[in-house]
This record gives structure tokens, sequence and C-alpha cells, in this order.
């Protein structure tokens, strides 16, 4: 009974590397983001992971994530569901908004508490709370089934829609939630007990 979970934040976005608040928009990869993918894909390799099917955001900066990561860990052609489930946080009016201006504009401690507070959403935008109410339902129907059968699931997502996943599955409280940061393109194994626990996490950094 393998009873695996990968999670893996896509690589550096070109809106990441300009410093953009991102949510629902689409931008790209990065160059540094595709090596991340690739570097990603390697450590799987390494760790002798071998998946049943994968599950991915309907946002291209993690499907093509995914699919670097799987070419080089020698899975190309794995079975793929696309959900906007595990879409980013909406950020509402602060997409496409420099941080630091935003900062300038509105000051440190509340960009701070928009980015990474459990219930304050963003103006028209979605709190972490907001965006764990779709991701966890999600999780728990479609996704969790397939690993408590003894499964090796992986799900490239996004910074604030795998903090929401991580702080459920982790049991973290709305003050632990602030200082979770999930890095790009580092994937995070955890091995689930039959009643769904976490048995064991481990992080396969560089
Ligand atoms: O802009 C975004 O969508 C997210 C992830 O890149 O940013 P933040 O880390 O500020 O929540």
């Amino acid at each position: 009974m393998s009873r695996t979970l990968v999670l893996v934040r896509h690589g550096q976005s070109d809106w990441n590397l300009k410093n953009l608040f991102t949510g629902w928009r689409d931008p790209d990869l990065t160059d540094k983001g595709v090596e991340e993918a690739g570097a990603a894909g390697e450590r799987l390799k390494a760790a002798g992971l071998h998946f049943d099917i994968a599950f991915t955001s309907n946002l291209s900066r993690a499907q093509r994530t995914l699919q670097l990561l799987l070419e080089t860990q020698g899975q190309s052609g794995l079975e793929t569901i696309r959900n906007e489930a595990l879409n980013e946080r909406d950020y509402g009016e602060l997409s496409g908004l420099n941080k630091d201006d935003a900062r300038e504009k509105w000051g440190e401690d509340q960009v701070h508490i928009w980015r990474r507070s459990y219930d304050v959403p963003p103006p028209g935008g979605e709190s972490l709370k907001d965006t764990g109410a779709r991701v966890w339902p999600y999780y728990i129907h479609t996704i969790q089934p397939k690993v408590l059968a003894g499964g090796t699931v992986i799900v490239a997502a996004h910074g604030n829609s795998l903090r929401a996943l991580v702080m459920a599955l982790e049991g973290l409280s709305p003050e632990e939630i602030v200082a979770a940061e999930i890095a790009t393109g580092v994937p995070i194994v955890y091995r689930l007990n039959a009643d769904s626990t976490v048995a064991s996490k481990d992080v396969l950094e560089a």
C-alpha cells in the first residue's frame, strides 16, 4: 500500500519574476521555472516514485510544470485531471499589481495580512479560508480516495491553493499557516495512514 501524496508548486512564473500579484491570471513559466520543474522530476525519479494519476489546476504554469516534471521523471503519458478547484487563490483587485507598489499604497502590514492571513480576503478576492473551501472538498472527494486506495498521486498547483491543502492535512492553526511558505518546484511527499492522517512528510529539496 503506497498511499503516497506528492504536492508540488509550479516553477517560477513570469509574474513571480516581475513581482506581480498573479492569482487566476495565466502567465507562463520563466526559463528558471522550466529548470525547476525538470529538477523536481529528477528528485522524484531519484526517490523511486511512480505515479498512478496526476491532478493539476486550470492554469498553464501548474500544467506545464507537471508536464515537464513527468517528462523528466519518465511518465509523460500519465492520466492527468485538471480542475479549477486547484487554481491559485483569486487575488481580486490586486491581480496584476506590483507587490512593492501595493506595499507603498496600502502599507506593509495590510499587504502581509492580505497575502498570508487565514481569513482576510484581498479586495474582491479570496481569503485562504475561501480558497480552502474549494480545495479541501475537491481533495476529500476526488484526490484522497485515489491515495487511500493505495495509489501514488501527484498534485501540481499553486502557493496558496497548496497552503490551504497543507493546513488541512497537517492540522495547522490559522496562526501557524501565516508563516507557511511553499517553495516553487520543491516536491512535498506525504505518506498517509489508512485513516487518512499523515504518517510522514518529506520535502525533496535540492
Ligand atoms: O501572486 C500570487 O498569485 C501568489 C503566488 O505567486 O503570490 P503570494 O505569494 O503573494 O501569495
